[in-house]
């Protein structure tokens, strides 16, 4: 029989807590490695995590973990068992020893997996292709059968040291096809940004999921794909804006997260051209995620790591309609200008603070504290609403006008208001 509702495939995560990765950090990391998992189509059905200050050498979790977590495994219905660090090539053989009928995977196999369901363009499937293989080659086990392979049968073992020789042999010609190809590629890309390079070039740059492509569609009145999963955006994609009379690149580009493969950032090398060649970044921000402050030093670090950390940034905080500000913020709940007089009066209750206040204390704070932090402007808006999006429109045009200048001296300047806005697909 023919089973036509089939359950999707289920997962169990496992994370550790370390010195260096808080119990509350971790699971911020679980969530949003279930989110991972999610996007790519499967579903979290438990979680398990460890203390421990390294990963265990060969079962990255200690024996008394992976009896629990095969505990669970033997009672429920799971597919998948997801570790949010790379294993290393033992970890993944004594793993699939382990947990035989199950699939192993790691957070950047994950990553890989929704490049490869979400790259579309040629380029950007063989920068995922060749990221996949480079990342599988060291780790040639069961585990890159997954690649392109259902799972076979009861009883499934490891390939057999001859296989793994002939396996690797193929994988390694693969490699080498796929470099050749991406070569000729990069080729025709770099002489297309040669065409199109005396024109000044914006780069939206962020965590993944933080509305970079919302805005883009705001700013350039364009169609691209926005939606709430993670990597939705991984071919670049660019738009000629017109801002007053100036034209200028806006680019949308793929989002960083932590622990990016870096076989996915090598093989994204060209991509990330778009981003290395930029004029200006506007760095957006999801100002509503709780993490967002370390989201911002990932994706500084994963610019300086690419080479484009010396550019002008401005610092976008996005989702302003979900702001709520913290109270480290505003110095706290019950922090008022009138607290004196009620004591004088024997008040003593906390006086609540006006939200709109608040929400004016903690914003000056944040630009305060970014400004200082190596961002050249900051601009808070909601690129869904459209709240603000207009200052910031008239920020890049400042920023873009003063460049565009350099580049054509003799340009004659139409006044922003009186002019119309278009952009055109290249
Ligand atoms: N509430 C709110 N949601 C927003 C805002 N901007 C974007 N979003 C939502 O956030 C989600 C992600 O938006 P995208 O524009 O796809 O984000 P992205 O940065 O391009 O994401 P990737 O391409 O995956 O890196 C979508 O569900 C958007 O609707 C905003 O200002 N407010
Ligand atoms: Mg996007």
């Amino acid at each position: 029989m023919i089973d036509t509702h089939k359950q999707p495939e289920t997962a169990v995560l496992v994370a550790l807590i370390t010195q260096k990765q808080t119990a509350d950090q971790t699971k911020e990391y679980l969530d949003e490695l279930a989110f991972l998992a999610e996007t790519s189509g499967v579903k979290t059905v438990q979680s398990f995590t460890q203390k421990l200050d390294r990963p265990d050498t060969r079962t990255f979790v200690g024996k008394g973990k992976l009896e629990e977590i095969q505990t669970y495994i033997l009672a429920n219905p799971v597919d998948t068992i997801i570790f949010d660090d790379d294993l290393t090539p033992a970890q993944v053989r004594n793993l699939e020893a382990e947990f035989k009928e199950i699939k192993v995977l790691d957070r950047s196999l994950l990553i890989l997996n929704i490049f490869s369901m979400r790259a579309q363009t040629a380029q950007a499937r063989v920068q995922v292709e060749l990221a996949q293989y480079q990342y599988l080659y060291p780790r040639l086990t069961r585990m890159w059968t997954h690649l392109s392979r259902q799972k076979g049968g009861a009883g499934m073992r490891g390939p057999g040291e001859k296989e793994l020789e002939t396996d690797r042999r193929i994988v390694k010609d693969r490699i080498a096809f796929l470099k050749e190809k991406l070569a000729k590629i990069d080729k025709q890309s770099v002489t297309r940004r040669k065409e199109r390079d005396r024109l000044v070039r914006v780069a939206l740059v962020g965590y993944t999921n933080v509305g970079k492509s919302t805005l883009m569609r705001t700013m350039a009145k364009t169609d691209v794909f926005a939606e709430n999963k993670l990597f939705a955006t991984v071919d670049s994609t660019v738009r000629k804006v017109t801002l007053g009379n100036i034209p200028f690149l806006l680019t949308d580009t793929v989002g960083f997260i932590r622990k990016l493969p870096t076989t996915l950032i090598e093989a994204f090398k060209s991509t990330l051209d778009e981003v290395r060649e930029a004029d200006v970044l506007v760095h957006v921000v999801d100002v509503s995620h709780p993490l967002f402050e370390e989201q911002i030093e990932v994706v500084n670090t994963t610019l300086a790591d690419i080479k484009a950390a010396d550019k002008p940034v401005v610092l976008v905080f996005n989702k302003m309609d979900k702001f709520v500000p913290r109270d480290e913020w505003t110095g706290g709940p019950d922090m008022h200008p009138m607290d004196d007089e009620f004591d004088q009066d024997a008040t003593t209750q906390a006086v609540e603070v006006p939200v709109a206040i608040r929400k004016q204390t903690a914003l000056d704070y944040l630009k305060k504290t970014y400004l200082t932090k190596k961002a050249d402007h900051v601009a808070f808006i909601s690129a869904e609403t459209g709240e603000n999006v207009g200052e910031l429109r008239e920020l890049l045009y400042s920023l873009v006008k003063e460049k565009h200048y350099q580049i054509y001296p003799n340009w004659v300047n139409v006044p922003l208001s009186e002019s119309a806005e278009y952009s055109d697909e290249l």
